[in-house]
């Protein structure tokens, strides 16, 4: 049986200023260490209504030069109440020097994301370098993302999708509030 009381040797951490101290690799990235809470909305061609949504982000590191990333969503109603379970996924963000990403990130809809770009201290872009999909998941044949600090505490995200025989166009918009600070749902 595991303790849940037992630490473990080497935790994730969420604070740039904390222990283990970041790699200097994520120096690019560690403006996104933390939980990130907020709103979008999000269309696409194929879909009979735009949607609301909510999220909640993590980046944390355990002092190795990548971030481990997680998010979640949910759709809301149009009073904003939570209507039924959305998007999750989580992965890995690779820094490389000069900022370079690679990221690979998974969802349980049977999608696999293999993404290449660039961060700065302001942002970070990802496009696809590779998708990998189980036997029943819906056709995904790219995906670019971007993701800019507005603030030390804004997070905006946009998201471009080419699936089901569409061309890459917008899917998803968001803008995130460091968790601690004035999170709307
Ligand atoms: C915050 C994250 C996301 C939210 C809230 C979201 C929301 C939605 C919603 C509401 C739909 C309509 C189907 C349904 O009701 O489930 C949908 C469809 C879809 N989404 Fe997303 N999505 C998100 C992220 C993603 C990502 C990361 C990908 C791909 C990498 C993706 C790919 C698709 C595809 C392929 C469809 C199906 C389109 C169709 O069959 O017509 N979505 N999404």
């Amino acid at each position: 049986m595991s303790d849940p009381t037992r630490q473990l040797p080497y935790p994730d951490a969420l604070d740039p200023d904390g222990l283990p101290a970041p790699h200097p690799l994520l120096a690019p990235v560690a403006g996104l260490l933390g939980t990130w809470a907020g709103r979008g909305s999000g269309e696409y061609p194929t879909l009979a209504e735009d949607f609301t949504y909510a999220q909640e982000v993590t980046f944390s590191h355990d002092g190795r030069p990548f971030l481990a990333y997680e998010a979640r969503a949910w759709l809301l109603d149009a009073d904003g109440a939570p209507l039924r379970p959305a998007a999750r996924e989580s992965g890995w963000w690779r820094l490389q020097p000069e900022g370079r990403v690679e990221a690979l990130i998974t969802q349980p809809t049977g999608i696999a994301e293999m993404l290449v770009g660039r961060a700065d201290s302001q942002a970070v872009d990802l496009a696809t370098h590779q998708v990998a999909l189980t036997p029943t998941a819906k056709e995904v044949d790219a995906t670019r993302r971007r993701y800019t600090l507005t603030d030390a505490d804004t997070l905006d995200f946009v998201h471009d999708l080419a699936a089901v025989g569409r061309p890459l166009q917008h899917h998803l918009s968001a803008r995130l509030r460091r968790a601690g600070t004035s999170v709307v749902w």
